[in-house]
């Protein structure tokens, strides 16, 4: 259970740009957050996701109140979540071959005996075939670099996703094959879903309820 409770947060002191919002996400739940362009979505599910401090409000996870973000948070709490952004050349190190991409939080939590095992399961589901897992993001196309993403996130097994417009750069059997494979992984796992975009038709098709963000305040 993500509970989020009055959160004010933003880039400024004294400008924030999420104001007293709250936002519920129960065990298992998927919840689309619809709203204009730049009215927080992405700042909201970065406070959700434990990357971004808020001024003020508070965050519960499982009832517990979360008092540290980003690296700071206790590892158990911080491998509960697993994040999907819009960009996905923005979020991969170009240096790395999309299999070590997917691996990185593996061996962040010192679970690297874990890779060859954990790739060979997700590279199927998230449609990757085993010579795009070889290339780096500069050889292989947005919609191929977000599969590694999604793969990336799925990788230690989360119970919460965040996909922030995961789908908006692609086209639409890229994006059904990446919300299919989301909603495989939660149907086996229970994981919860937060899920932000503009595209009321695919969030209403995907979630179990969606949430205008100007009802949040
Ligand atoms: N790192 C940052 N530093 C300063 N301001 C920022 C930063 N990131 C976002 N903002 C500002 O915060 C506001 C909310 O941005 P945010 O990305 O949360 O909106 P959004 O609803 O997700 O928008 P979009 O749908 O266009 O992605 C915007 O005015 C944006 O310009």
């Amino acid at each position: 259970m993500l509970e989020l409770r009055s959160i004010t947060a933003g880039y400024a002191r004294n400008a924030p740009v999420v104001r007293d919002v709250s936002l519920t996400v129960a065990p298992g739940e998927s919840v689309g957050l619809l709203g204009p362009s730049g009215c927080g979505k992405s700042t909201l599910a970065r406070v959700a996701a434990l990357l971004h401090r808020p001024d003020a409000g508070t965050l519960l996870l499982d009832g517990e109140p979360v008092r540290r973000w980003r690296h700071h948070a206790p590892r158990e709490k911080r491998t509960a979540f697993g994040v999907v952004f819009q960009q996905a050349r923005l979020s991969a190190d170009p240096r790395l071959p999309l299999t070590d991409l997917i691996a990185e939080p593996l061996r962040a939590t010192g679970r690297g005996a874990e890779v060859p095992g954990r790739i060979a399961e997700l590279a199927p589901v998230v449609g990757l075939t085993p010579d795009l897992l070889t290339r780096r993001p500069h050889e292989v196309s947005d919609g191929q670099l977000q599969r590694a993403c999604l793969a990336r996130a799925l990788v230690l097994r989360p119970r919460m996703l965040v996909c922030d417009e995961m789908t908006a750069m692609l086209d639409a059997s890229t994006a059904a094959a990446l919300v299919a494979a989301v909603e495989d992984y939660r149907a086996a796992t229970g994981a919860a879903l937060l899920a932000v975009g503009h595209d009321r038709t695919l969030l209403r098709r995907w979630c179990d309820r969606t949430v205008q963000w100007d009802s949040l305040t």
